[in-house]
C-alpha cells in the first residue's frame, strides 16, 4: 500500500474535473466548492442535490459521457462513476498527463485519496486510514469534533493576532516562553467558558511581563 503524503492544498479558482454525478461525486463536489475550486462535472445524469449546486461560475455540468479531452486544464481529477472501465480510463488519461487523480472504486487507481475532514475556524484536521476503512476515518473525525469545539475558532484567532507583535517585540527565547505559557490550557479554557476578555488579559499580561 502507498505511503500517502498529506498536504493542504490551495484550490481557490483552480479548475477541477469530476467525472460522474452520483452521491459520491456529490460529496466530492461539496468539499471542493467549500474550498473555492472551480468544478466541471461530466456525467450523463446527476442526482438532484448535485444539480442544485450547478451555476454559471463555479460549478458547471457537461451532460455527456466522459471522453479523454475532458481532462483539459484540470489541476486535479476525480473519477466517481460506478463503471470500472470508465474509472480505469480516467485514471489512465490523468496519469499520462501528470495530473493527480482520485478514483472512488479502487485506491490502486488513485494518485491521491481524500481524507475525512473536520474544521473549527483555522483548525483543520484531515484523517486517513490509507483506504483501509473510510468508515473508521469518518468515526475518528466525529471523535475529534467532540474534542475540539467552537472555542478553537476564537482561540486561534486570538493567537494569530499576537504572532506579528510577538515576532517583532520579543527575542526568540522569550517568544517560546510566551507561546508555551499562553497555550498551556488556561487561555483556551477561559474562551471555552466565554470569558474572552479575561483570556485576552492573560495574554496581554504575559506579553508585558516578558517585555520588561
Ligand atoms: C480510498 C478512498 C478513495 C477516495 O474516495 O478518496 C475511498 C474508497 C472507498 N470508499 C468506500 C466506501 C465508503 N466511503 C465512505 C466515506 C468516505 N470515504 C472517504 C474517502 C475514501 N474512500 C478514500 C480513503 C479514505 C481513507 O480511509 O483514508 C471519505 C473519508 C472522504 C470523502 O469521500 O469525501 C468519506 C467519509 C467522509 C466523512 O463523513 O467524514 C463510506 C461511509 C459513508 O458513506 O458514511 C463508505 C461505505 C462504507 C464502507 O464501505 O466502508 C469504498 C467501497 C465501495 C463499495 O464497497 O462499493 C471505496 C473503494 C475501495 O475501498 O475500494
Ligand atoms: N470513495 C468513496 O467514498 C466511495 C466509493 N464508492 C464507489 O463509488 C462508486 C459510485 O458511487 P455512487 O456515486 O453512489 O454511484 P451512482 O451509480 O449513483 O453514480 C455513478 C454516476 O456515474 C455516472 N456515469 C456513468 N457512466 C459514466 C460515463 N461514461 N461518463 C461520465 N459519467 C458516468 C452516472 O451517470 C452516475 O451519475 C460506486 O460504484 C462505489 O464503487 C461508494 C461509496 C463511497
Amino acid at each position: 500500500m502507498p505511503q500517502y503524503y498529506p498536504i493542504f492544498m490551495d484550490l481557490k479558482d483552480q479548475s477541477i474535473l469530476v467525472v460522474g454525478g452520483g452521491n459520491v461525486a456529490l460529496r466530492k463536489v461539496q468539499t471542493l466548492l467549500k474550498h473555492g475550486a472551480v468544478v466541471r462535472v461530466v456525467s450523463p445524469e446527476i442526482v438532484p442535490e448535485l444539480r442544485s449546486l450547478i451555476n454559471d461560475t463555479t460549478c458547471c455540468w457537461f451532460e455527456k459521457e466522459y471522453s479523454s479531452e475532458d481532462i483539459g486544464e484540470a489541476r486535479l481529477v476525480f473519477s466517481c462513476t460506478e463503471n470500472e472501465e470508465v474509472n480505469r480510463q480516467v485514471s489512465f488519461d490523468a496519469k499520462s498527463q501528470y495530473r493527480p487523480v482520485n478514483v472512488v472504486d479502487d485506491p490502486e487507481k488513485c494518485s491521491f485519496i481524500v481524507p475525512s475532514i473536520m474544521e473549527q475556524g483555522d483548525l483543520k484536521i484531515a484523517v486517513s486510514t490509507g483506504g483501509s476503512s473510510p468508515i473508521v476515518a469518518r468515526q475518528i473525525r466525529a471523535e475529534l469534533e467532540k474534542l475540539f469545539g467552537s472555542e478553537m475558532k476564537e482561540y486561534l484567532r486570538l493567537l494569530k493576532t499576537w504572532r506579528t507583535i510577538v515576532k517583532n517585540d520579543l527575542s526568540p527565547e522569550k517568544r517560546s516562553v510566551f507561546w508555551e505559557r499562553i497555550t498551556d490550557g488556561e487561555v483556551r479554557k477561559l474562551i471555552q467558558e466565554n470569558r474572552l476578555s479575561e483570556a485576552e488579559g492573560v495574554v496581554k499580561q504575559c506579553f508585558q511581563s516578558l517585555l520588561a
